[in-house]
């Protein structure tokens, strides 16, 4: 490693020992800076890296609400905003009982050279609580979202910091915070994406990340010219991004055989399709119930119980030709990599937020594996929420096809440029080094141009 980049490694290290999702975060991202440094001197010059993994600034926060047998209860809640050199803070909300300050700065890390990708202009930012919605009643989530929203509302606004949704925050969580901001400052204003239809929301926001995922890939599949016609895909998750990622997938001709949740992995070897995919989507999103259900509605199908009790996650075992990990961070370990690549694995695609570790990221290079970084290839959520942002500034709503246009020329645009920079600063087809390093020009440019701050 240059001795620059290594300086802030050992830095990060050193102050922040125990946020291990963030320095493995800031590990990729350096490795490719590496590749960087001796042609453009003025980052050493203007300590654009040490800036760079500092956030802005970290809110923190109590969360006060009632349950609904009257006991109080309390969780803690976060904004890390991250960056803002190159627009507003923009970023998810994140639920679950895991969220701690080295996941929400790994994510907001990530998300500050994911919304530069898009080629809008939006800092990086990334929030939530450790509030675990699972088991909770409409009522509870509610008083949750009313309270969280209390404090937060302070820290954001349309011009300074608009979150949207993340793990367990969806349509009903963002209608209950945009209620409440609205309702405290008495203004109707875009402080929030992937709001409804009905009160200033964007079409095609709930699609547009697993959507936006399947176009990334074709366009890279396409560059070796190959397609998703008769492939058969593995997905993880079942909720957003899982769910969006299947559809596509389905309408553009390959055939999806797993999902997943936090308690196990669904094969279904005859194929997800559109009946069964709307199943999952009422299971989810309505019945807010668990993915076993699944299998004893469809008998074709099976259901391996897994909550991270084994060393690998028996969805990688299952042989396919492309991969779409769509649920959490380091979901694919090195075991899973090389089960992976044992089975001839072609493309991972990453919908959800760095779902492989470091040694996994390794062996699917030497494998010479696809892989579509997060970073470029979920884009597509944070893109159209940029396109919310623009709809609710001129008060206007464009139709689900010109949004949906405008999402395929944006996530043509990454493989362009991701495509660009590896050829230019690494080798071709590392599109993980190509995202960081497209993802960070932009950025650096403009942290350089906006002085020490
Ligand atoms: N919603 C969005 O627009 C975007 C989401 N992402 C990322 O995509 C991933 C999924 O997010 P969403 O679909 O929005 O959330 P969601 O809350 O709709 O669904 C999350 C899914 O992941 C599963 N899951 C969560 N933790 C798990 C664990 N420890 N083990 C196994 N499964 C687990 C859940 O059961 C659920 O099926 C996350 O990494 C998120 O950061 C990335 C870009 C945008
Ligand atoms: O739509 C957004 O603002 C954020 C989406 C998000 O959280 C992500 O890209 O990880």
């Amino acid at each position: 490693m240059h001795e620059v980049t290594q300086k802030v490694m050992d830095h990060v290290r050193q102050v922040d020992p125990g946020q291990v999702e963030f320095i493995q975060a800031v590990t990729s991202f350096m490795n490719s800076i590496d590749k960087l440094i001796e042609d453009i001197p003025q980052l050493v010059y203007h300590k654009v890296l040490d800036r760079v993994v500092e956030p802005e600034r970290v809110v923190m926060f109590r969360v006060p609400w009632f349950d609904d047998d009257g006991q109080l209860q309390l969780n803690r809640g976060f904004r890390v905003q991250m960056n803002s050199a190159i627009g507003p803070y923009k970023g998810g909300l994140r639920l679950h009982p895991s969220v701690n300050l080295s996941i929400l700065k790994f994510l907001a890390f990530e998300q500050t050279f994911k919304n530069s990708l898009t080629g809008l202009p939006m800092g990086g930012g990334k929030g939530g609580s450790d509030f675990n919605p699972k088991g909770k009643s409409d009522g509870e989530v509610m008083r949750f979202c009313q309270s969280f929203m209390t404090e937060l509302s302070r820290h954001i606004g349309e011009d300074t910091d608009v979150p949207a949704g993340d793990i367990g925050v969806g349509g009903r969580e963002i209608g209950y915070m945009f209620g409440q901001y609205k309702r405290m400052n008495n203004k109707f204003v875009g402080i929030l994406t992937g709001k409804g239809m009905s009160y200033g929301g964007s079409y095609i926001r709930p699609e547009a990340t697993g959507y936006g995922l399947v176009y990334l890939c074709a366009a890279m599949l396409e560059a070796q010219g190959k397609t998703y016609d008769g492939k058969t895909c593995l997905v993880s998750g079942s909720g957003n991004v899982a769910q969006y990622t299947t559809e596509k997938l389905n309408q553009m001709g390959a055939k999806v055989i797993s999902m997943s949740d936090s308690s196990g992995v669904l094969i279904d070897p005859s194929g997800i399709d559109e009946k069964k995919l709307a199943y999952v989507k009422t299971l989810k999103n309505v019945r807010r119930g668990r993915i076993a259900e699944y299998a004893q509605q469809y008998k074709e199908a099976t259901y391996i119980p897994h909550n991270g009790q084994r060393d690998y996650n028996p969805l990688w075992e299952v042989k396919a030709d492309y991969a779409f990990p769509s649920a959490t961070q380091n979901e694919i370990n090195a075991k899973d990599a090389r089960n992976l690549v044992a089975n001839g694995i072609q493309l991972i695609g990453e919908g959800a937020n760095m779902p492989t570790t470091l040694e996994a990221d390794d062996i699917f290079t030497d494998a010479g594996v696809l892989q579509a970084p997060s970073k470029a290839a979920n884009a597509g959520g944070v893109a159209v929420s940029g396109l919310e942002m623009s709809q609710n500034s001129g008060r206007l709503q464009w139709s689900a096809q010109t949004v949906d246009q405008q999402l395929q020329g944006i996530m043509k645009n990454i493989y362009v440029s991701i495509d660009a920079a590896a050829e230019k600063y690494s080798t071709k087809n590392n599109f993980i080094d190509g995202a960081n390093i497209a993802g960070f020009l932009k950025v650096s440019e403009a942290m350089i141009a906006q002085g020490y701050v």
